[in-house]
């Protein structure tokens, strides 16, 4: 290629597109036919959504050793003259597909030795509204992600760079158009790694203490079938079991009805919450809330409330409640399925997402007329999105999946080593039945209890 005209742009971080960088003729369509045989195994955690294929090192076909040869050789040397950044011939290259729903977020690519990196696209004709473009963000004084400033649009046979650094935050947006494929060449051109800047390290959100309200609030609140001694005890024994349950049509039906129509209202105000990198969700501002979803909140609070979830759980999640910790079983059954066994303790200082959903449950109320209509008519997909992954610290393993149902309460035994993430909701959602809502997504109450 010709790459006396290829300018580099430093804003919001070093970066370049080169049209047009292959220029032999159907070259790009033998390499197509080539990356479009291999396999690509599906990857999915918090961060993506995306299918990748096997390791183009070592790959014989034709096209694709080609391509291997002039990236790693004449590209190399041209990219580490215009950037002044000296780069070794180690190859790190795979080919990736983008399909509708298809998304990576907001991350810097950062990893011992990357120093650039680069993409090379094989896409139908692509316009900004097909989503999937390259997105770069600007950063703070601490090297966090802020907004996107720039979006690169992918087209046939071009080729975007740029330099892998702590401000290099960039995200593969949502691919919107069913139908189109996103395919791609990429990897990184490694070199001497760079002192970096300390990681930034978010306070933890303060805990607040339970609010003195006594057991006549839950009576206000919550279906009464929760509420008998009995049943206590079963849910007990079930969550003791299996660290997690759900408890359908936990309000009684018309609070339930007065918070979802509260939800809709105008004057609520939704902040986005960020760094994009770490979480994008909207919070409501409590000054800005209506009084019934205020009560809500001091529901979630109260006092009397604590001791019910210590009762549900078997946890001494109020100073009054009885502790399990002389009791063997209980210890065993609680540590069954998640590992370790200490107190729960949020990551990040998450204050987000308790969702609801499809694992398993305690008997059902079979008295409440909800039970079937909600089963039916506003079931979650979990192709949407959306859903809470727990996983195992270090291990990609998933501890459990639960997603969101109306007017289910979702009790998960959290250790240290336990995380977890709400899954980016995507456009399929939209799909969904639309009943109350106005708009994509869905409204969940998230709390953390401390043992
Ligand atoms: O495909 C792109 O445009 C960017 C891909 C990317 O950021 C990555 O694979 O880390
Ligand atoms: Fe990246």
């Amino acid at each position: 290629p010709s790459l006396e005209a290829i300018a580099l742009d430093p804003v919001p971080f070093c970066h370049g597109v080169i049209p047009n960088f292959i220029q032999c003729p159907g070259f790009l369509d033998g390499l197509q036919r080539e990356l479009l045989s291999l396999d690509f195994h599906p990857k999915c955690n918090d961060l993506y959504k995306f299918k990748q294929s096997d390791d183009l090192k070592k790959r014989k076909e034709p096209h694709i050793s080609a391509l291997r040869k002039v990236l790693f050789e004449e590209f190399r040397e041209w990219l580490s003259a215009v950037t002044q950044v000296e780069l070794e011939p180690t190859i790190d290259l795979s080919c990736a597909k983008y399909e509708y729903t298809d998304v990576l977020l907001c991350h810097d690519d950062e990893l011992e030795g990357r120093r650039i990196a680069f993409i090379l696209y094989l896409v139908p004709l692509w316009e900004k509204s097909d989503g999937g473009t390259l997105d770069l963000y600007s950063t703070d004084g601490r090297f966090q992600p802020q907004q996107v400033v720039k979006s690169l649009v992918p087209s046939w046979n071009s080729l975007a760079f740029f330099e892998v650094s702590p401000v290099s935050f960039h995200q593969v947006s949502e691919v919107l158009t069913e139908g189109k494929c996103r395919l791609s060449v990429s990897g990184w051109f490694h070199g001497p790694s760079v002192a970096r800047p300390p990681r930034y390290i978010e306070s933890l959100l303060p805990r607040s203490p339970h609010l003195p309200y006594d057991h006549e609030i839950l009576y206000e609140w919550i279906n009464p079938v929760y509420l008998d001694m009995d049943s206590q005890a079963q849910i007990q024994e079930e969550f003791e079991e299996r660290s997690e349950l759900l408890l359908k049509n936990f309000l009684k039906g018309e609070k339930f009805q007065l918070v979802c129509e509260a939800l809709q209202k105008e004057d609520i105000k939704w902040n986005h919450q960020g760094p994009p990198n770490k979480r994008c969700y909207e919070k409501a501002e409590e000054g800005s809330l209506p009084d019934i979803l205020r009560k809500c909140l001091e529901f979630f609070h109260s006092e009397a409330l604590f001791l019910l979830l210590s009762n549900f759980t078997g946890l001494k999640l109020h100073f009054l409640a009885s502790s399990d910790d002389e009791n063997e079983e209980g210890e065993e059954g609680r540590a069954a399925n998640c590992t370790g066994h200490s107190s729960s303790k949020p990551k990040q200082g998450e204050s987000s997402q308790k969702a609801n959903g499809d694992a398993d449950q305690v008997d059902q109320p079979e008295n409440d007329p909800q039970t079937k209509e909600s089963d039916t008519k506003n079931n979650w997909n979990a192709e949407y999105g959306g859903f809470t992954s727990y996983i195992a610290k270090g291990e990609d393993e998933e501890l459990l999946t639960v997603n969101p149902e109306n007017n289910c309460l979702a009790l998960v035994y959290r250790d240290k080593e336990t995380l977890k993430f709400v899954k980016y909701v995507n456009h399929r959602s939209l799909e969904h039945p639309k009943k109350q809502q106005s708009r994509a997504g869905f409204w969940d109450f998230s709390f953390v209890y401390y043992e």
